[in-house]
């Protein structure tokens, strides 16, 4: 549970379950997502991390077999609701992958086409809207004259910060983060990183990394997960400094996974 009293809760996992088939990959997982901070979900490959990230837009939907109980609340409805509208629930929740994925169109299409099926904006709306969201993602200078040329000729980093602006640029309340600098060198890695820092003045986020440095450095909140059961969660440097299962203290010091 978060302990700071000044923490708005932004969504609530209460006893969440999920089953692929039969298997179940999340057990009674409760926890609380602040708003507008950091929090990162860590532990070894398997515990359920992207499973846990993917139920809050839903994403096991496109999937038969996949099922989740329990509820994750936000703005007062239940994620997990089977009357949930999907396309409202993923411009709420926006979601970026380990692997940058621009669409095969222009860089300004890339940002353009999500907010065209939320929103009918006017040609200089939307040129506002566009130049808003690849500025919060850090990468309007490099490619403001350059918009027409495809999303794909980018460098690996920039296309990761174009599909951080894809998703932004709906204006997402959480933005939920997939391993977003496993693909990247150790310099579009810096500065995803300081992009995170500066999106949750903005933004709830919500991120997956194997990295433990990279969760130390960008979280307020970590949650240390194993075999679907989530061990302990609490403040990042708590969790970091003075774990209080030993289970987490050995996987933070690298004495196991
Ligand atoms: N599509 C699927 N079908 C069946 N089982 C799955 C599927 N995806 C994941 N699982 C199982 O669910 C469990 C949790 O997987 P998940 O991908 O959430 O873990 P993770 O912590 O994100 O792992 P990693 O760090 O390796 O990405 C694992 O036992 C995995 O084998």
């Amino acid at each position: 549970m978060n302990t700071e009293t000044n923490v708005t809760p932004r969504v609530v996992v209460k006893d969440l379950n999920f089953f692929y088939g039969k298997a179940r990959a999340l057990k009674d997982i409760n926890l609380t997502i602040a708003d507008k901070k950091v929090t990162a979900f860590i532990g070894p490959s398997g515990c359920g991390k992207s499973t846990l990230l993917r139920t809050f837009n839903r994403m096991y939907q496109l999937y038969p077999h996949q099922t989740a109980t329990g509820s994750i609340m936000l703005d007062g409805c239940n994620i997990l609701d089977k009357g949930q509208d999907l396309n409202k629930l993923r411009a709420k929740v926006g979601m970026v992958f380990q692997k940058p994925t621009p669409f095969p169109m222009s860089i300004y299409d890339n940002i353009a086409f999500g907010v065209k099926l939320y929103e009918s904006l006017s040609n200089n709306e939307m040129d506002e809207r566009v130049e808003w969201a690849l500025k919060k993602a850090a990468l309007w200078t490099e490619v403001k004259d350059k918009l027409k040329q495809s999303g794909m000729s980018l460098s690996g980093g920039q296309q990761q910060r174009l599909c951080i602006a894809r998703a932004i640029a709906v204006k997402p309340e959480v933005l939920l983060l997939d391993e977003p600098t496993s693909a990247l060198d150790p310099i579009s890695t810096a500065h995803i990183e300081k992009l995170i820092d500066e999106l949750k003045e903005d933004f709830t986020i919500v991120i997956v990394t194997h990295n433990m440095q990279q969760a130390a450095r960008v979280s307020d909140y970590t949650a240390y997960m194993y075999l679907g059961d989530l061990i302990e969660f609490g403040d990042t440097s708590t969790v970091f400094t003075n774990p209080k299962r030993k289970e987490t203290e050995d996987y933070i010091t690298g004495r196991f996974g």
